[in-house]
């Protein structure tokens, strides 16, 4: 059945700065997503939740850029958004489940790697300070010349967080960021969502539990066997 999550109503002149239009994609035989659409507006955040398997990463990675889909579109501004793929990843900072950090480089060395890269951004380019405002903003400058394969788990997720504010994108796509936090880092992470909408950003997160936040729109992927949490024998 076609599903979809619309943001705040947008007025009619102007198109909605994310929207995915029917969206399906089959993994292996199975058809994971089954005409999915969504619309988010500047400054709008929409929430994926759904059970194990429902197809939250594959939308996220499909909004990314990083997958295709078998049918439907993902616009822009009203343009499809994948006809320059160049263009779309300087507007996305990904988070995936996997931080994806050097291990033997410090926290302070990935981030400056990533910013060497020239990775994301249709942003202003961050320089030194951003650098430096990313490390405080996740609470790592004690951390910042650890290298990173002696973080924890938080703290690597703390220091792919940090990345993703350094890429300078409109659009974060974050696949359950908050993994592994405390309840401090969430409280971080919170107001940097925040800020980042403020600004006109754009975020959309799958999660399994709440998130800081507020004013979202949730669409809900059913999955194969959805069962209401109310519905279990231990709730
Ligand atoms: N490489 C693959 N080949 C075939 N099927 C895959 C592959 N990767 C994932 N899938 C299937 O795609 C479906 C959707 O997976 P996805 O990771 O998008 O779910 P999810 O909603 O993010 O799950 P979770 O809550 O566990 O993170 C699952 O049924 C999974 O088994």
């Amino acid at each position: 059945m076609p599903l979809s999550g619309t943001s705040t109503p947008v007025p009619p002149s102007s198109a909605p700065a994310l929207q995915a239009d029917a969206l399906c994609v089959f993994r292996g035989d199975r058809l994971v997503l089954d005409g999915v659409s969504l619309t988010l507006a500047a400054g709008g955040a929409l929430l994926l939740t759904g059970p194990n398997g429902a197809g939250k990463s594959t939308l996220l990675r499909v909004l990314a850029g990083l997958r295709r889909a078998d049918s439907g579109a993902v616009l822009w501004q009203g343009a499809p958004a994948l006809a320059d793929p160049a263009a779309h990843a300087a507007r996305v900072a990904y988070l995936g489940h996997q931080d994806a950090l050097k291990p033997g480089l410090s926290v302070r060395e990935n981030l400056a790697l990533f910013v060497s890269a020239g990775r994301g951004g249709d942003r202003a380019r961050p320089e030194g300070d951003s650098l430096e405002a990313a490390l405080t903003a996740m609470d790592l400058l004690p951390l910042a010349d650890l290298p990173a394969r002696l973080l924890s788990a938080g703290q690597k997720r703390r220091t792919a967080l940090a990345r993703v504010l350094l890429a300078q994108a409109s659009l974060w796509l974050l696949d359950e960021p908050s993994l592994g936090l405390d309840s401090a880092a969430i409280a971080l992470l919170g107001t940097a969502l925040a800020q980042h909408r403020a600004q006109g950003g754009l975020v959309v997160a799958t999660t399994h539990v709440p998130l800081p936040l507020p004013d979202t729109t949730t669409l809900r992927l059913p999955g194969a066997a959805d069962t209401p949490l109310e519905d279990t024998p231990w709730a």
